[in-house]
């Protein structure tokens, strides 16, 4: 992936400061697409550190990131402590981009989640959408408007764009019903957002998209990131998704509008996917990505009968 924001040791010296340590050595994580990570040693903390320029914020966007991170860490959810400076803030600024620390975790993060540990990812997402306070959450993010439905007019693989927007009219509806539950939702549960720890547990990391939405389009999210395997959709994963989230969190699930709602969220990600990496960062090394989500959809709607 691109670095969009090297740093050198001094760098990090002086980005640390505020939070009263200093850098011992660093090194880049590389597995991000739209910020710049650094694992960082320090003197002054026992647990390394993830410092993360927000490529995407301003400063004012990034501090309500940053206290929304606070607060739900605060809150129990499974989740990454972020690092607070001596004034009592969590954002810095570097050459005009902030950036903000949270603890390093130990564990692995895997490409595709092993299957024994989906019921354990089922039911992290149970505890986020059991979070009670609707308080200071975003809007909801994965959503497409009327200005992302025009430019899809737009894209060169036309194809495609008829994919997205056919999609798009047929289960749209999804996020239009009020009578459905919703509150704090994760909306990227995807493996690489996701450490397995030595202790078999998983924290989340990435909420970028958190926002206070419907869980049932969140858990669709989760089945579009966690269920495939390559680009077909596995409905023994699924399964063992869906126990681990029911096992913590009764609700009746809907398997018609469920389905309608992974779609939305693959509706979202391929539209994405597409921006990101065939228009806005050739460089990204992900060309082509974005035509794994149709592939996902056909083999969903193939296979999803066989999940219950
Ligand atoms: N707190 C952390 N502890 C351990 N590893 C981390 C931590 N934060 C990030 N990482 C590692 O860095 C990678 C990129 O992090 P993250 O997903 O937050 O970046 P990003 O650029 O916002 O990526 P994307 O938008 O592609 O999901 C993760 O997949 C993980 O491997
Ligand atoms: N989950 C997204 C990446 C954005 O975090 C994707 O698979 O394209």
């Amino acid at each position: 992936m691109p670095l969009y924001t090297p740093l050198t040791l001094d760098d990090l010296s002086k980005i640390l400061k505020p939070y009263d340590c200093e850098p011992i050595s660093h090194a880049h994580l590389s597995a991000g697409v739209e910020n710049t990570n650094y694992r960082v040693r320090t003197r002054g903390r026992l647990q390394d550190g993830v410092l993360t320029v927000l490529e995407n914020r301003d400063l004012s966007s990034a501090e309500a990131y940053a206290g929304l991170l606070a607060r739900l860490h605060a809150s129990g959810i499974p989740m990454p402590r972020i690092w607070r400076r001596r004034d009592g803030g969590h954002v810095s600024v570097h050459r005009g981009k902030p950036v903000i620390v949270s603890d390093h975790i130990s564990g692995h993060c895997h490409d595709v989640l092993p299957s024994e540990f989906l019921p354990v990812a089922g039911r992290a997402l149970a505890s986020v959408h059991a979070h009670s306070s609707t308080d200071f959450l975003p809007d909801p993010v994965v959503r497409l408007g009327e200005s992302d439905l025009q430019h899809i007019d737009s894209f060169s693989d036309s194809t495609f764009s008829s994919w997205l927007l056919e999609w798009h009219d047929k289960v749209c509806y999804v996020t239009e019903d009020d009578s459905l539950p919703r509150g704090l939702t994760h909306g990227d549960l995807f493996a690489d957002n996701m450490i397995v720890t030595p202790r078999r547990d998983v924290v989340i990391l990435d909420w970028e998209n958190g926002a206070n939405d419907y869980h049932v389009l969140d858990l669709g999210m989760a089945v579009l990131g966690l269920t495939g395997v390559g680009a077909i959709f596995d409905a023994n994963r699924a399964r063992l998704l869906l126990e681990g989230y029911q096992s913590k969190r009764v609700v009746r699930l809907s398997p018609d509008r469920l389905l309608e709602s992974i779609i939305y969220a693959a509706v979202f990600t391929a539209y994405h996917r597409y921006l990101k990496h065939e228009i806005a960062d050739r460089a990204s090394g992900k060309q082509g990505y974005y035509r794994e989500i149709p592939t996902f959809v056909d083999s969903l709607i193939a296979r999803w009968s066989a999940v219950f």
